[in-house]
């Protein structure tokens, strides 16, 4: 366990990477940029005041990045955030004279601002990342009262495995562990959908996620981004900052008010610790491209939904913890789902698997869905532009691998 001292000397070995890329930063104002230069200097940043100065940066900034589409905010300007919250942190850590429970919590708030909000640096790309890790050093005390349900939704849920019939669907076949040319002949090439049994039993998360105190130990007080309502295509439908703890103690736990799903979300690149608890399937290796895998995170209570869209990557959907139910159909079967018109939501289809309104959507009569239930310990396999809807039947987590 470190000392806050040790710590704030930690984060300041990062000053001459971040020195280094601040003047590449091209397009930023000069106005900003000499502001932020001053405060890499070492001098300046033993003045308290500097936490109000760079908030003010990092406060004209976000106003920037709040017009228009994320897709289309400069990346300088993301760049110019990351830079200000490291220099936040710093100015925060050596000043605030709050208790140290109090000053590592606001750190972790600061830097996910920055990791959300911001981008990687060319230089030191997991910046912010590593600061965390640095905190992580110090010993903050927990705070939990939760009582873990899971075991009970589980066994609740799992009472009933074949609804396929009910579904007028084909239940989507299971094997066990293939062999990755087995995998890939007849799943991959053939663009079929499989269930994989006893795949990840060597997982430490299938065990240790079960418990949802485990995550309030481990990141409690790291903020995410979730969606709440109950499926995005809602127009009550919204996101939501939130820090983990406070997100399994509302959201997690409740049975009234809005649903709350931390979805598509990639808590492993802002939490590397959780990494640890998973493994890369091997069967990711039949790519078509260099790019690295989406390791995404589903966290979510029961009664979460995705509805009915598909992705253009290749996926491994893995349930850790509980149950989730999928209806999956070809990409030759779009015509008989309706698609969204709009161009944003074109990737995903109108009709509900569960309780398909054939008034409005005749044509889904010559449609043929595919269903599962997924368990713990269990990989779906998802071929690219297959059609997916998704319901969580209890507390859920899954990890979904995507990749071309
Ligand atoms: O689990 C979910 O809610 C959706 C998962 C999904 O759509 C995916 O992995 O692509
Ligand atoms: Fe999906």
């Amino acid at each position: 366990m470190l000392a806050l001292r040790e710590i704030c000397y930690k984060l300041e070995e990062y000053k001459t990477c971040v020195a280094t890329a601040l003047p590449e930063i091209e397009d930023l104002d000069p106005a900003s940029k000499s502001l932020l230069q001053r405060y890499i200097n070492s001098t300046e940043s033993t003045d308290p005041s500097s936490t109000i100065r760079i908030q003010a940066i990092l406060d004209y900034m976000y106003e920037k990045i709040n017009i228009g589409n994320w897709k289309e905010v400069k990346l300088f300007i993301r760049k110019a955030i990351t830079i200000a919250t490291y220099l936040k942190l710093l100015a925060h850590v050596r000043f605030s004279d709050e208790d140290t429970d109090t000053i590592i919590k606001q750190a972790y708030k600061i830097i996910d601002f920055g990791i959300l909000f911001g981008c990687p640096l060319d230089k030191e790309p997991r910046l912010l990342q590593n600061c965390a890790s640095i905190l992580n050093t110090v010993n903050v005390q927990k705070n939990l009262v939760l009582k873990d349900t899971s075991t009970k939704e589980k066994n609740k849920a799992s009472s009933d495995t074949s609804q396929a019939d009910k579904f007028n669907a084909i239940q989507i076949e299971s094997i066990d562990c293939p062999s990755m040319e087995h995998f890939y002949k007849y799943y991959i090439l053939a663009e079929k959908p499989v269930i994989l049994d006893n795949c990840i039993n060597h997982w430490p998360a299938l065990e240790k996620w079960k418990d949802q105190n485990y995550f309030i130990n481990l990141a409690g007080p790291r903020t995410v981004s979730i969606e709440i309502g109950s499926k995005y295509t809602d127009t009550d439908w919204t996101q939501r900052l939130i820090t983990i703890e406070e997100f399994v103690k509302q959201y997690i736990y409740q049975t009234e008010g809005p649903t709350g799903y931390l979805a598509q979300y990639q808590l492993f690149d802002q939490i590397p610790e959780l990494k640890s608890d998973i493994t890369e399937p091997e069967y990711c290796c039949f790519s078509d491209s260099n790019e690295p895998v989406d390791v995404m995170a589903w966290y979510g209570p029961k009664g979460t939904v995705s509805p009915l869209h598909h992705d253009p990557k290749k996926n491994l959907l893995t349930q850790v913890v509980g149950e989730k139910q999928l209806f999956l159909f070809a990409p030759s079967d779009s015509e008989f789902l309706y698609p969204h018109e709009h161009e944003l939501l074109n990737n995903t289809a109108q009709v509900d698997p569960r309780q398909p309104d054939l008034d409005k959507y005749p044509k889904y009569r010559s449609s043929k869905p595919y269903y599962c239930r997924l368990k713990p310990g269990q990989m779906l396999y998802i071929p690219p532009k297959w059609w997916h809807f998704v319901e969580s039947l209890s507390i859920s987590f899954s990890v979904s691998f995507w990749w071309e």
